[in-house]
């Protein structure tokens, strides 16, 4: 596991675009596309307000570029709350990424509908033997929650499905979620959190004693890829020492 520690989230948003930039480059030497997972919530919009601004869009070969989603509040795309809704106004809608290579989660179908539909298009995208992102983007809830796995929760523990829909009751809403074995196989995994609220449970993820139930991040371990945090100074402010 690697941890950038930087000053704040502007400054973890430049080493995280970097990071992106250089990762592309690297794998499209052998590879002809590379796929990422975008991740909501409000962690990653400047990261993708950089990705959109002229120093990195005029670098990125976005043409060869697939997008996914970790996961997805089950509200419609209009709504505020949508992580693909955010994705679209800070980033996609500002690059030239082919529309069909972006994979949204589809809340205009029921949920199980929806989690069907998500799990063939991963079907179709990589064949049966199951997904290998190039690199999935996550964030961290101040609950220690990642993707939409949750604390207490019983999708912390899917190992069959690849995706699923459930109704997270403390929400009141249905959440779509790719699971944590799937996101396991990808090559590089990259966290960001920002924030004093997110310092302790950064602690407890990090370094404290192994409870998924209680800290649902600490089950993103690659099993061949590598694992990275970019954080905030707050964030690591609990942390007995940057790594
Ligand atoms: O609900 C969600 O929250 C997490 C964390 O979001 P943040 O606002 O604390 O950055 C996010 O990673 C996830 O995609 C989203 O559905």
């Amino acid at each position: 596991m690697k941890m950038h520690v930087a000053a704040d989230t502007a400054a973890l948003s430049r080493e995280l675009a970097d990071f992106i930039q250089q990762d592309i480059a690297e794998v499209l030497k052998t590879k002809d596309r590379y796929t990422l997972v975008l991740s909501g919530g409000n962690t990653p919009k400047q990261l993708y307000q950089l990705l959109a601004s002229e120093a990195y869009r005029n670098n990125i070969p976005w043409e060869k570029l697939h997008f996914f989603w970790g996961d997805e509040r089950f509200v419609p795309f209009e709504d505020s709350r949508n992580n693909a809704k955010m994705a679209f106004e800070e980033l996609l809608d500002k690059v030239p990424a082919s529309r069909d290579h972006i994979h949204v989660m589809d809340t205009s179908l029921n949920p199980e509908a929806s989690s069907e539909q998500y799990t063939e298009a991963l079907s179709a995208y990589f064949g049966n033997e199951g997904a290998t992102f190039d690199l999935v983007l996550l964030g961290m809830g101040d609950d220690g929650h990642t993707l939409s796995l949750f604390p207490g929760t019983a999708v912390v523990h899917e190992n069959e499905k690849w995706v699923t829909a459930f109704y997270l009751d403390a929400q009141s809403m249905y959440r779509i979620t790719l699971t944590a074995p799937v996101v396991n196989r990808a090559s590089k995994v990259a966290f960001m959190a920002a924030g004093k609220n997110k310092a302790e449970v950064l602690k407890q993820v990090v370094n404290g004693d192994r409870n998924v139930d209680l800290y649902p991040s600490q089950i993103i371990k690659p099993e061949n890829g590598e694992l990275h945090w970019f954080v905030d100074g707050d964030a690591a402010s609990a942390l007995a020492s940057a790594q």
